[in-house]
């Protein structure tokens, strides 16, 4: 087992008040595949941006590579693909600009782009099947290419591990395959992945871990749950939760429930 990536003991978030994360303890070794699954507004989101230290523990504890996020310097070896894009302020960034942003991290203060950083760029958009459109403005995609910049910016960043916020919500099935072979590849290489799903597709062979989270706890930690009914099935078109009414029925032993 290799060096331990994230720790989170007894983590507790409150949210307006409200116990959204009630004590939970996860461990994510190095080369860890893990989907985070569970109904909408169990927490999730919630528990993968805690365990980045981008949301503030309430109680508990939470390290990065053996360090609290306060004290943790290394961030470039963290690649973290949140649920929307957001280029702040309406302001036109480009695909490669936006792309470009995950190299930050990597850099020296003050120092310049190198040609490494641009080879890792322009690696990481032909990843996402992006390469002609870098000069676009990023706003003016549609959401699922929209997602697989914010993709391409993580990959950028060659980091150790990536921890992805529903990066197959709402892309279509080649995006999907695209980023099953990104990631096939990226585990090869030893990558430590964290994604939150609700529903793995072609992503399901590479996930090693399944952590179901119910109320703000772990319910499950350990094979990923299999798909029942119509999820089970080839071709199967998951509607997303976000867009309609809560998910039922198939998705049952998802989600944790009993
Ligand atoms: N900034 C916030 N302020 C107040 N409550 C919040 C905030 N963010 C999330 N919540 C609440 O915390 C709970 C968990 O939200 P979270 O986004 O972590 O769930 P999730 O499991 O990722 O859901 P989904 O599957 O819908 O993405 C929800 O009830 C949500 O309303």
């Amino acid at each position: 087992m290799g060096e331990t990536a994230f720790a989170m003991t007894g983590g507790r978030v409150t949210l307006d008040g409200r116990p959204v994360l009630a004590g939970v303890d996860l461990t994510i070794h190095e080369g860890d595949v893990v989907a985070v699954m569970g109904a909408n507004g169990s927490g999730k989101s919630t528990l993968v941006r805690a365990l980045l230290g981008l949301t503030p523990l309430s109680g508990g504890s939470t390290l990065l590579y053996g360090v609290p996020p306060a004290r943790f310097r290394q961030w470039w070896r963290i690649g973290y693909v949140p649920q929307r894009l957001a280029v702040g302020g309406g302001v036109p960034a480009t695909v490669r600009e936006v792309v470009a942003s995950g190299r930050i991290a990597r850099r020296r203060r003050l120092r310049r782009t190198s040609a490494a950083d641009r080879e890792a760029v322009d690696r990481a958009l032909d990843a996402v099947g992006l390469s002609d459109r870098t000069g676009d403005s990023a706003q003016a995609l549609s959401g699922g290419q929209q997602q697989r910049v914010l993709i391409a910016r993580a990959l950028a960043g060659e980091p150790d591990a990536y921890v992805m916020d529903e990066p197959t919500a709402g892309v279509d099935a080649e995006t999907q395959r695209l980023l099953a072979d990104t990631l096939t590849r990226l585990v090869a290489d030893g990558k430590t992945v964290v994604l939150v799903a609700h529903e793995l597709g072609p992503l399901e062979p590479l996930i090693t871990r399944g952590v179901v989270i119910r109320e703000g706890r772990v319910a499950h930690d350990g094979p990923p749950p299999q798909p029942e009914g119509e999820c089970a099935k080839p071709g199967h078109q998951h509607v997303h939760p976000h867009a309609a009414e809560a998910v039922a029925g198939p998705l049952r032993g998802w989600q944790g429930e009993a």
